[in-house]
């Protein structure tokens, strides 16, 4: 059975559905946990699971240096590897080359590049990307390989980025074979923050035709407002019957703002990391659990919730565990963190069925300013 995307109920531009894929089915709108290096930081898969996720994030760029593609194969694939059997979607590795790599060359066959981790030289095109997603790691959801075109570039330097991308998104097609029986292809729209650009990346895109379209070069520093302007210019422009995917988002009213703009689909490392540096997102706004204020305080993040590291450990305890640097506390924000977005996701797809998205956008911007 290929992947079909259906949506159940509309609340204006939101929208919320299934992504059924042959691993499993994803209830959008969707969180993504981030598993980089084949792990949700500090976390067992066991644990990931219990907070609801329907499909995590892996990587290429990390998974190519370490264990390296074909190994990971030899092992089974990723699936296999980290002991998840629902889907997993993997990033194309062009965004993380930007942010870790070191001594990149970007040229139209790919980008060269050295290795963060021990200096050795690597080169990713569309093609090898295509490969390590969908034949070495066994991915269920392939990202063409793009560049993310960095914020404050001009009108002209977004225009050459998009076209570059949307070339790479043709030869990722045509490496990826077309349509596949279990795998899907998404191309990913650039452009910038101009709306002309990312009407004429989405154009480009549509005419190649994916299983999915994501929302590129967003998250990289354009602040809330200029990133749901770009949404309001660039959601329309995608098509109705496919999923939405907003990479890299975001903090929980950017999820809110974005559902109400169409997207389905997101993920972002902020509750994790976050987690680990003790900052615990609840429905009252961010604490963070080393403030003094928590060293006696005897009551859990949140008792009604159905997360153990939610409705368990008091704050004190947790207070205590972050003072003494102790590893369990980063497990235990992390999971409540998760948690909680799973929460915000379940609330939003709820509210969108039941056309009462708005009264609680209105109440999540009233509270989370
Ligand atoms: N804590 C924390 C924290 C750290 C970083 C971020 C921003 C992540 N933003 C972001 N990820 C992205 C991945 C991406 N991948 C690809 N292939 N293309 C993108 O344009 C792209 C854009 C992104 N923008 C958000 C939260």
């Amino acid at each position: 059975m290929r992947f079909t995307f259906t949506c159940h109920a509309t609340d204006g531009h939101a929208r919320t559905g299934v992504l059924s894929t042959p691993r499993g089915d994803i209830r959008t709108p969707a969180f993504m946990p981030v598993g980089t290096a084949a792990t949700v930081k500090a976390m067992s898969i066991d644990q990931v699971k219990s907070t609801g996720a329907d499909i995590l994030l892996g990587n290429t760029y990390h998974l190519m240096l370490r264990p390296g593609g074909e190994r990971l194969a030899r092992l089974g694939g990723l699936h296999h590897f980290m002991g998840w059997d629902k889907p997993i979607l993997t990033d194309s590795g062009g965004f993380q080359v930007w942010s870790l790599a070191g001594l990149r060359k970007m040229t139209e066959a790919g980008v060269e590049f050295r290795s963060h981790i021990d200096g050795s030289r690597h080169m990713l095109t569309p093609e090898r990307s295509i490969e390590l997603q969908a034949d070495l790691i066994g991915s269920d959801i392939i990202m063409q390989l793009d560049e993310c075109t960095t914020f404050g570039s001009s009108h002209e330097e977004a225009l050459v980025s998009l076209e570059l991308s949307a070339r790479w998104g043709e030869r990722s097609k045509v490496a990826f074979g077309g349509t596949r029986a279990t795998q899907a292809l998404f191309g990913i729209v650039q452009g910038s923050v101009f709306p002309d650009l990312r009407k004429r990346s989405a154009d480009a895109l549509k005419s190649i035709g994916f299983d999915g379209y994501a929302i590129g070069g967003l998250a990289v520093g354009e602040g809330h407002q200029l990133m749901c302007q770009t949404l309001d210019v660039t959601v329309p422009e995608l098509p109705m019957d496919r999923p939405r995917y907003l990479m890299g988002v975001g903090k929980p009213i950017d999820l809110v703002e974005a559902v109400h703009r169409g997207v389905d689909m997101f993920d972002c490392v902020l509750p994790t990391r976050a987690g680990r540096h003790g900052q615990a997102w609840t429905w009252d706004g961010p604490i963070n659990i080393r403030n003094a204020r928590f060293a006696e305080d005897p009551d859990p993040i949140d008792p009604t919730s159905t997360c153990p590291a939610s409705s368990r450990p008091s704050k004190a305890y947790l207070h205590h565990l972050f003072k003494a640097e102790e590893i369990l506390g980063q497990t235990l924000l992390s999971w409540h963190n998760l948690g909680f977005y799973q929460d915000l996701m379940a609330a939003m797809r709820a509210a969108i069925a039941k056309g009462q998205f708005q009264d609680l956008r209105a109440r999540l911007r009233q509270r989370w300013g």
